[in-house]
């Protein structure tokens, strides 16, 4: 996949890149975060959030979008207004001042009437009013309401729902499907050195953490400020259960097995302040952004990126480099169903599948135990996910120490459920490899 930016015509507002964007996710099934990759690098910082919050928010709720739209059309209508619908439909669940939902409807029939036609403007305008009515008038559904009720309502996939439902009960799981449902506000970690000193105003500590912050909306141009300054580092707080676990020391060498885009190398680096780091992913459109985070370690710690293949060669892919092919302190923080972040990933729902799970442990396994093989005798190993699955998290631990058939004991580990953290869902599992395998 190329990160081809896309061609709109002079004068598109967030609203029509919105639209647009949403009809190619649709059609293409390309990932959301690829596709807004691809907005233009002109485009205001402003405008790039606005385009991302109208297409994160309907693809969010299109469940509940097109269940409705579903009822009001009798044949679908041509993709550019069924996904201005659509992203009407989102305008009008976030709510504004009065006379909000006449604003939505008008602008929708003004927009249709240049993107599609003005007959087509006039479908949209019955469709839109009717939408409207039929949104203001839903209440939210208790855990015990019918499933139907709480997947249209919550816009999840039904088995996913039952499937949660029968591992953490009806309570967690309508717990998890509102939280899912939440905006994610925009978290980060604080870089630099400077305890004690002021942070901005609009920054507020996360609860629990030492140097994890929520920015507030509306501060584009100093958040990209920081950004670019290397002041701070965009992640969740549950990012740092895997860097804790692991506990990187000054001085050491360490290995980030599955690195890109390089969130948690980077936080590990920081840790460190000195040292070796080594981040092996595959080569591919992720490398450039772990290069890129690499950049900005301290310059006490010396960093590598290594494109391979952890099951086909990964230790020649270092020894290449040469660079060590066994460290004191891996961590490996595997590809997985994504079940702990669909705050923020809202487009993994409609891509899940129930095969999904037995697939992504397949995979995890395999990994782990090629992981292993670069950890030195009495080293510590750290497999960490962003699933809230057992079948990724605890079965895989099990199946791994119990492969490993003494080498390897687990020594600790953590779980983020976000209805109970209020963080992402995350685990992460310590193991330390016996001094004398
Ligand atoms: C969850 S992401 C890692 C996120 C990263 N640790 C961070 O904090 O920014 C999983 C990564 O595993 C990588 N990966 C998958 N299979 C791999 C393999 N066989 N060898 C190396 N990396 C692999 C993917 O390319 C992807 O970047």
């Amino acid at each position: 996949m190329t990160k081809t930016e896309l061609i709109m015509p002079a004068g598109a507002t967030s609203w029509t890149w919105a639209v647009r964007l949403l009809e190619r996710w649709r059609e293409e099934e390309e990932r959301v975060d690829w596709l807004l990759e691809k907005l233009p690098r002109e485009l205001p910082p402003a405008e790039r959030a606005r385009v991302q919050a109208l297409l994160v928010g309907t693809i969010r709720h299109l469940g509940r979008i097109d269940a409705h739209l579903d009822k009001l059309m009798t044949r679908p209508p041509r993709p550019v207004v069924w996904a201005g619908l659509a992203v009407a439909g989102f305008e009008l669940l976030e709510g504004g001042t009065e006379g909000h939902s006449a604003r939505v409807g008008h602008h929708l029939v003004e927009k249709i009437k240049s993107l599609a036609s003005a007959k087509e403007a006039g479908f949209a305008n019955a469709v839109v009013r009717r939408l409207a009515e039929r949104l203001a008038a839903e209440t939210a559904p208790t855990a015990d309401a019918p499933i139907e009720d709480i997947v249209t309502y919550h816009s999840h996939p039904e088995w996913l729902v039952q499937r949660w439902r029968m591992r953490i009960g009806h309570e967690s799981a309508l717990k998890l499907v509102e939280w899912n449902q939440s905006p994610a506000p925009v978290l980060l970690r604080w870089r630099a050195t400077d305890e004690g000193a002021p942070k901005p105003e609009w920054l507020t500590p996360v609860d629990g953490t030492a140097d994890f912050y929520a920015a507030a909306s509306g501060h584009w141009p100093e958040l990209a400020e920081l950004i670019k300054a290397g002041t701070v580092q965009v992640q969740d707080a549950a990012t740092r259960l895997a860097v804790d676990l692991l506990a990187p020391q000054p001085g050491e060498t360490v290995l980030d097995l599955c690195a890109a885009p390089g969130g948690k190398s980077l936080a590990m680096a920081d840790r460190m302040g000195t040292g070796t780091l080594v981040a092996m992913d595959l080569m591919g459109r992720r490398m450039p952004r772990l290069a890129e985070n690499l950049q900005r370690v301290p310059s006490g710690v010396t960093a590598t990126a290594v494109a391979g293949d952890l099951l086909r060669g990964g230790a020649r892919a270092l020894t290449a480099k040469q660079l060590p092919s066994t460290y004191a302190a891996v961590l490996i923080d595997v590809p997985c169903s994504n079940t702990g972040v669909m705050r923020h990933r809202v487009d993994v729902k409609w891509r899940l599948h129930p095969d999904s799970f037995k697939r992504h442990a397949l995979q995890q396994l395999d990994l782990l135990l090629a992981a292993a093989e670069r950890v030195a005798p009495g080293g510590r190993l750290v497999y960490s996910t962003c699933s809230i699955d057992p079948e990724e998290n605890e079965q895989i631990a099990d199946a791994f120490v119990r492969r490993s058939r003494g080498a390897f004991s687990l020594v600790r580990s953590e779980l983020s459920l976000p209805w109970e953290t209020g963080h992402d869902g995350a685990a992460a599992f310590l193991f330390q490899r016996d001094a004398s395998s």
